[in-house]
């Protein structure tokens, strides 16, 4: 028997607490298969901040989750117990400590992890803490932005570095690295060239559209095969007009129906975990922003209860 979310047909969903889609807290429960966690933290920002209230905000957002998933079949919170471990509280003054904070944190919990950020600096910790239970993964990274840049400022930890740094500490499968929705300007087409040679294979925003869901699926399947994956999403893959609320808006963007289908198209690749980062919900107009972020947390939560031998 799992402990499940607050019934919404007996207590008002608006009422009460706002843990992830209303699920107990991790302490309420004796263990879990999937834990959401959140990492309020964004000193690691290169332009507007505030996803450090990214994860309160999506919780908020999630109350309105429903407990069966028709797109892929399942009730998630039947299937697996699945619990809000509340938020890793890291130094917001200190990047480098804030990182071996996230990673002991992540580390420490016996279970798959959805994390919900928090700037996109929080993936490094997080890819770290996979590798040691999984070996290197593969990647699967929805963003804008490439986030293979080398330095902001000489600082190597930021929202725009974490993926080159994974590749440098060996922590990720270079025969399975793709970023989705790759779009807007960039320094330079050396940018490209040094993102190639870290091993990522690309598919933009605009080849979305061109090529249709499946076949990117299809594609993306094929390099993932039955390796361990871990799927980062940053929420600035969705155009500003399907996520206004994060940091470094670029136009062009993937629609919320295209990302939520290509994550279904998931359905039994060997997930091992995931992160939803850089919602920033001063600049969010009516939750848009924290209300996608709470279905693609939902979308992956239940693409890891599918998974569960259960
Ligand atoms: N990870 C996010 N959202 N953005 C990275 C942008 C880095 C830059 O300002 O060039
Ligand atoms: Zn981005
Ligand atoms: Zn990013």
């Amino acid at each position: 028997m799992t402990r499940g979310p607050v019934d919404s047909s007996k207590i008002p969903r608006f009422a009460g607490p706002a843990t992830f889609a209303r699920l107990p807290r991790l302490d309420e429960v004796e263990r879990a298969d999937v834990t959401v966690i959140g990492v309020p933290f964004d000193s690691g920002v290169s332009y507007r901040p505030g996803a450090r209230f990214g994860p309160a905000a999506v919780r908020e957002a999630s109350r309105l989750l429903r407990p069966y998933h028709p797109g892929l079949d399942v009730s998630p919170f039947e299937r697996v117990q699945v619990a809000d471990g509340g938020d890793i509280a890291c130094n917001p003054f200190h990047i480098e400590e804030a990182v071996e904070t996230i990673d002991a944190a992540a580390s420490s919990i016996d279970s798959r992890l959805v994390t919900i950020g928090g700037d996109h600096t929080i993936a490094l910790p997080l890819l770290r803490a996979a590798a040691r239970k999984h070996g290197p993964v593969a990647l699967l990274h929805f963003d804008a932005h490439l986030d293979t840049w080398d330095t902001y400022f000489g600082a190597a930890y930021t929202h725009g570095t974490p993926f080159r740094r994974a590749v440098e500490e060996g922590i990720l499968d270079t025969e399975a690295l793709s970023h989705v929705g790759i779009r807007g300007p960039l320094y330079g087409k050396r940018d490209l060239e040094e993102d190639r040679r870290l091993g990522f294979g690309i598919v933009t925003s605009a080849d979305v559209m061109r090529r249709g869901i499946d076949e990117v699926v299809d594609a993306l399947r094929q390099r993932i095969g039955e390796r361990p994956l871990y799927v980062s999403v940053d929420i600035d893959v969705l155009d500003p007009a399907h996520a206004p609320g994060t940091g470094t808006p670029e136009a062009g963007g993937m629609t919320s129906r295209e990302l939520l289908e290509i994550l279904r198209g998931l359905a039994g690749c060997n997930l091992v975990g995931a992160d939803v980062v850089e919602v920033a919900p001063a600049y969010d107009h009516a939750e848009i922003t924290s209300i996608a972020a709470s279905h693609v947390a939902y979308d992956l939560v239940s693409l890891l209860a599918l998974r569960e031998n259960k």
